[in-house]
């Protein structure tokens, strides 16, 4: 296992030397720890499998360097940087049996054939192919095929990293939530680095330790679920993340108060503004009530979804969402109540400290 740096990592597709070329990813600068689990969250074309095909060595970026464990890699191949990846698609040997596709990274390095056999058992169990072991690959399903890829990456027990771009895109719903479950397992039980790609933030929030949102060829925020549900970095994270996300309202500040449409919003502090910066108050709709005393509201209609109920509303001439409990009562005439701890603040979409009230981070 090795710690991966990515130093001043850009790229840009297409012929070398142009004087403006157009950058997939932006600047990546940043460590993913030895040992730790990560999913690259973000919309189609964010540049994702672009970050993770240079970690893997698929890629060659335009500029900087990429490290394992402090030693450059830049210029290694794939084979040569010791990763197992794991892609959207099956990649199995058809003519092969699926114990045999599952032993041949092992026997490729020619690790001693009880070993092989020991961790092949253990990986057929887990993907739950056991009765299938000594059947042809081609027999089998689009999604048992690419239970054999993933059991593949996870064979090794030597490798620097485990990469896996979308892996459970072709595995039915139920098989997704159980071999998420072991994937995470086995990262407590084996300690590997895992770097795992997805547009789905629930698989993002339940596979990885720390989740990095990308967003148009930069990482925007890296940080536990809990922080980027309480405290999104910039506005594009609080709209992807939580469902429905995060409302974000235009608004003017006024030293700790902010003022969306002429109704004056308390704020926990002070936010630090630089410049002449475009400003919006960001509340997710879980921390806001229909009180009888309040900001005056325009309630649009009320979605029933079983434990919760969303209500669409309007706001100082703009949209918002209430996110309710099933149970929860709403006056006749409501009014809106925001809870003033759960507000954040943004100058041209990256949030603002407040000024000593220790709220930053
Ligand atoms: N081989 C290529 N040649 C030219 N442009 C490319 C190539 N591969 C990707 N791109 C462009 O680079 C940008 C980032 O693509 P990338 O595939 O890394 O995004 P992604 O976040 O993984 O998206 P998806 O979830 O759709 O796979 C996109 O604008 C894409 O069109």
């Amino acid at each position: 296992m090795a710690r991966i740096s990515l130093d001043h990592i850009r790229h840009a597709y297409g012929p070398k030397g142009l004087a403006n070329p157009l950058y997939a990813l932006k600047e990546v600068h940043h460590d993913f720890d030895d040992g730790g689990a990560y999913a690259l969250l973000g919309p189609s074309g964010c540049g994702k499998t672009t970050l993770l095909n240079i970690m893997s060595g698929l890629l060659q970026p335009s500029h900087g360097r990429i490290l394992f464990g402090g030693k450059d890699v830049t210029e290694l191949s794939t084979e040569a940087r010791n990763i197992a990846q794991v892609f959207q698609f099956p990649v199995v040997y058809d003519t092969m049996t699926v114990y045999d596709n599952l032993a041949f990274p092992l026997r490729n390095r020619r690790v001693p054939e009880a070993e092989v056999d020991a961790r092949v058992r253990t990986i057929l169990k887990m993907i739950d192919l056991e009765s299938w072991a000594k059947r042809k690959a081609q027999g089998l399903t689009a999604d048992q095929k690419q239970k054999i890829s993933l059991g593949r990456g996870l064979v090794r027990s030597d490798v620097n990293a485990i990469l896996f771009d979308e892996p459970l895109t072709v595995i039915d719903p139920h098989m997704k939530w159980i071999l998420r479950a072991q994937l995470k397992q086995l990262h407590r039980q084996f300690g590997f680095t895992m770097v795992y790609v997805t547009h789905d933030q629930t698989e993002a929030l339940t596979f990885a330790d720390k989740v990095v949102v990308m967003y148009d060829g930069q990482i925007v925020q890296i940080g536990t679920p809990a922080e980027l549900f309480d405290r999104p970095k910039h506005t594009f994270v609080g709209y992807f993340i939580g469902s429905p996300g995060m409302n974000v309202l235009q608004a003017g500040i006024d030293g700790d108060t902010a003022i969306v449409g002429g109704e004056r919003i308390a704020l926990p502090g002070r936010p630090v503004i630089p410049g002449e910066a475009l400003t919006e108050l960001g509340i997710r709709p879980e921390f806001i009530r229909l009180t009888r005393d309040g900001l005056p509201v325009e309630i649009l209609k009320i979605e029933d979804i079983g434990r919760q109920k969303i209500v669409r509303a309007r706001f100082a001439g703009q949209p918002i969402a209430v996110v309710l409990r099933e149970d929860a009562d709403v006056p006749a005439e409501p009014k809106l109540s925001f809870d003033t701890a759960a507000i954040n603040i943004y100058a041209n979409s990256w949030r603002a400290d407040y000024a000593g009230a220790g709220l930053g981070g």
